[in-house]
């Protein structure tokens, strides 16, 4: 019997591929934003097999730990170890993080980094936290306002319930996004959905300020 989690990253991953080759009709380049933590890793394989032109495929971060780039927490490590392998790895990856000793201090340069990429994305696969976060948009976080409401692409965040300060594509920069995807897995993520979309309060919930994007759901058990 086929694992769920492995056939809903097959299907995440057709979802994908058909939205980026049909703005490739259109555009030069297309801009995918992805995101970190563990969940993507058999989409990202996935995705990795596509037959892309996948030298106009730019690829970007939702959001970043400020950690050195082979740290097991970095996200850049994990798209690189499993989405930019084979004819993937011709796309251009532009990473969220500086040698700068903090992301309060590197934000600008990543700022000027990630400005001439394609925006708006053609896509964005979030992720979700138990605790409702997703990219860095965390419940906890004192810069939680800021990146709710900014129009910079860009805001570093300092979370009491982590470990690492992070980086964050803000509301409005994922918000512009062509199509957005929802991609998790679990009974407890999907009693956490079940409560963000009965309420509104985007402090409490962060994932709910994206729920009418609208959000496709990828869930499996
Ligand atoms: O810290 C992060 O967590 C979320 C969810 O990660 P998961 O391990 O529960 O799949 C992720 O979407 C985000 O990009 C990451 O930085």
């Amino acid at each position: 019997m086929s694992n769920p989690r492995n056939a809903l990253a097959q299907q995440l991953a057709e979802a994908v591929y058909q939205a980026l080759s049909d703005d490739l009709e259109r555009q030069d380049k297309v801009l995918l934003v992805v995101s970190g933590g563990s969940t993507p890793v058999a989409f990202f394989a996935a995705l990795a097999q596509k037959p892309l032109p996948w030298a106009r495929v730019q690829v970007t971060l939702a959001d970043e730990r400020w950690v050195d780039a082979q740290s097991q927490d970095s996200n850049a490590r994990l798209v690189r170890e499993h989405l930019l392998i084979g004819e993937a790895a011709n796309a251009e990856f532009v990473t969220l993080t500086t040698s700068d000793e903090t992301p309060e201090q590197g934000v600008d340069e990543i700022a000027r980094r990630v400005e001439p990429l394609a925006w708006p994305a053609s896509v964005v696969v979030l992720g979700m936290g138990g605790d409702g976060h997703t990219a860095s948009l965390f419940p906890d976080s004192p810069e939680l306002g800021l990146a709710m409401t900014t129009d910079e692409a860009l805001v570093a965040v300092r979370t009491p319930s982590q470990p690492q300060p992070r980086i964050t594509l803000s509301a409005a920069r994922l918000h512009q996004a062509r199509r957005h995807f929802l991609h998790i897995t679990g009974d407890d993520k999907r009693a956490v959905l079940g409560s963000a979309m009965g309420g509104d309060d985007v402090r409490q919930l962060p994932i709910r300020a994206f729920l009418s994007c609208p959000l496709a759901i990828y869930w499996a058990p």
